[in-house]
C-alpha cells in the first residue's frame, strides 16, 4: 500500500502565478512531428511547415469581367456619339490560351477569368459595347475611353512568388484551404494530433449509462475534457475512472503515460484524505512542477513530470476543470501543434453585470460576449461562477479575469477577457 502524503504537508503549498504555471508547462513541451494528409483531411489541423508561394497568383494576366480585351490607346478619342470600332480577333473563354496578340484597332472577346492576350492593356465590360458583323468579320464598338489596367488582374497581383503565405502552426480553415489549393498542395504536412489521455479519479463516479445511486454522480469531466481536447485539435484516449485508491490510480497513470503525449487527470488534487493525485505526484520518481496556483477556480491544479511525460492534474470540480483546461492545457496542446501564440487571445470588454464580491485571488469567470447597439463588447457571466457548477460552462465563450479587489465591480467596468471559443 502506497503511503498517503502527510496531510500537514498537503496544506503547505507554494502558490505560483497563473503565468508562471503556464510558462513552466510550456518549458516541458515540444512540437510534435509531422504527418502528410490530403488537403481535404487538413481542415482543423495545424500546418507543420510555412507555406511559401511556389508561383505568382494569378499566374497569368486575368480578366475580371466578361467583355473585350482592348488596347486603351485605340479608345483615347472614343465618346458616346463617336465610338471606336475594333476588329474582334478571337473568343477567349476561361481556360483558353490566346493565339493572337492585339495590334492597333484590334480586340478579343474575353470572359471573366480568361487569359488576357498580349498587346491588350484593359478589358471593357460587355455592357459598354455593341457588336456588328460585316464582310465575314466581327466588330465591337466602344463609346468610352478606359484607363490602362482596367479589369485586368496582373500576374502576382494577389500573391507574389516566394511570398510567405501561411506560418507553421496555422490552423487550416476555409481561407487556408483555398490558398493551399491554389498553390497546388494536394498533400499537406500537418502536426500529428497530440494524444491526450484522460483519467478521472473519484470513488463517487458512475459511468454515464449507470443509474444514480446514493452518494454517487456521473463522470461529467471526462466527456467535457474529451470534447475540449477535440476542439483544440488533439485526440483523446479515455482511460475511464479510478476510485480514490492511490495504488490503483498510480498503476493506471504509469500505464497510460506510455501511450500518450500528455496525461490529464481530474480530481484528487486538493488536501482531502482521499485526494489520490497528491499521493501519486509525491512519488520519488515524479517531478512535481507545481501544486497550487494563485487563482480561483482551480487553485489546487497541479503539474508533474514522470520521465519526460507531462501530467496535468486538474481539479475535480467541473467549473475549475474547465477553466484549468483553457488556461493550462490549451497552451500545452498549441505548443505541441507548433502554434506560435499558445495562450488564448485577450481583449477588453465591459462587465455585463455587477460583480459584488471582494476578491482575494485572481478569478476567471465563465462568461459570454455580446455586442451592444453602440458597438461596445460586453462580457457577462453565464451564471454563478462557483467551481463546483457545470451548468455555467454551457454557453461560455470567454473567461473574465477579475484581479484581486477590495471592493466589487459595477456593471460596465472595463475587464480583461480571454476568448476561449475557437
Ligand atoms: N479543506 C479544503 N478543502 C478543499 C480545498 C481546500 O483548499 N481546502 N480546496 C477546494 C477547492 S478550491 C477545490 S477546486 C476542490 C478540488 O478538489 P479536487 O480536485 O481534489 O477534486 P475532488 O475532491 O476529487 O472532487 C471535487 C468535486 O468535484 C467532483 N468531481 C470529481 N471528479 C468529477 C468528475 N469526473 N465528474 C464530475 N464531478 C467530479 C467531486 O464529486 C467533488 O464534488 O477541493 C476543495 N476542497
Ligand atoms: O480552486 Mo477551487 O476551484 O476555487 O473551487
Ligand atoms: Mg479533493
Amino acid at each position: 500500500m502506497m503511503q498517503q502524503a502527510d496531510n500537514v504537508e498537503r496544506y503547505r503549498r507554494k502558490a505560483v502565478q497563473p503565468e508562471e504555471a503556464q510558462q513552466t508547462i510550456l518549458n516541458h513541451i515540444r512540437a510534435l512531428d509531422a504527418e502528410n494528409v490530403t488537403l481535404y483531411e487538413a481542415w482543423g489541423r495545424s500546418l507543420a511547415e510555412p507555406l511559401i508561394a511556389p508561383h505568382p497568383f494569378p499566374p497569368f494576366r486575368r480578366s475580371g469581367m466578361d467583355g473585350y480585351a482592348v488596347r486603351t490607346a485605340d479608345l483615347a478619342e472614343a465618346a458616346p456619339g463617336r465610338p471606336a470600332e475594333l476588329v474582334v480577333l478571337e473568343h477567349l473563354p476561361g481556360g483558353t490560351e490566346p493565339k493572337r496578340s492585339l495590334g492597333p484597332g484590334q480586340a478579343s472577346r474575353i470572359m471573366t477569368g480568361g487569359m488576357v492576350p498580349e498587346g491588350a492593356d484593359a478589358v471593357v465590360m460587355l455592357e459598354m459595347t455593341e457588336t456588328d458583323e460585316r464582310d465575314g468579320l466581327s466588330f465591337v464598338r466602344i463609346g468610352k475611353a478606359v484607363p490602362p489596367g482596367a479589369n485586368i488582374s496582373e500576374i502576382g497581383s494577389e500573391i507574389r512568388e516566394g511570398e510567405r503565405l501561411l506560418p507553421a502552426g496555422r490552423q487550416v480553415e476555409a481561407g487556408e484551404s483555398a490558398v493551399l489549393a491554389a498553390c497546388g498542395c494536394a498533400r499537406v504536412a500537418v502536426a500529428r494530433r497530440p494524444r491526450v489521455a484522460i483519467l478521472s479519479t473519484g470513488s463517487e463516479l458512475l459511468e454515464v449509462d449507470e443509474p444514480l445511486a446514493p452518494a454517487k454522480i456521473r463522470n461529467s469531466n471526462a466527456p467535457m475534457l474529451a470534447a475540449l481536447i477535440r476542439e483544440f485539435g488533439a485526440e483523446p484516449t479515455l482511460l475511464g475512472k479510478v476510485p480514490d485508491d492511490p495504488e490503483a490510480a498510480g498503476k493506471l497513470v504509469r500505464q497510460a503515460l506510455a501511450d500518450c503525449d500528455l496525461l490529464l487527470t481530474s480530481g484528487g488534487v486538493s488536501v482531502g484524505d482521499y485526494d489520490v493525485m497528491v499521493d501519486i505526484l509525491a512519488q520519488p520518481d515524479v517531478k512535481l512542477l507545481f501544486n497550487k496556483i494563485a487563482m480561483r477556480p482551480g487553485s489546487p491544479t497541479s503539474a508533474a513530470l514522470l520521465g519526460d511525460k507531462l501530467i496535468l492534474a486538474l481539479s475535480g470540480n467541473p467549473g475549475a476543470c474547465f477553466v484549468g483546461f483553457h488556461l493550462f492545457v490549451v497552451p500545452a496542446l498549441r505548443r505541441m501543434l507548433g502554434v506560435q501564440r499558445p495562450t488564448h487571445p485577450q481583449f477588453t470588454a465591459r462587465l455585463g453585470e455587477d460583480f459584488p464580491k471582494v476578491n482575494a485571488y485572481r478569478r476567471y469567470i465563465r462568461a459570454f460576449t455580446s455586442v451592444s447597439g453602440d458597438g461596445q463588447v460586453w462580457a457577462t457571466p453565464t451564471g454563478d461562477d462557483k467551481s463546483s457548477l457545470m451548468t455555467t460552462i454551457v454557453g461560455a465563450d470567454c473567461l473574465i479575469e477579475i484581479p484581486p479587489i477590495k471592493e466589487g465591480l459595477r456593471r460596465g467596468h472595463p475587464v480583461k477577457v480571454w476568448k476561449i471559443g475557437q
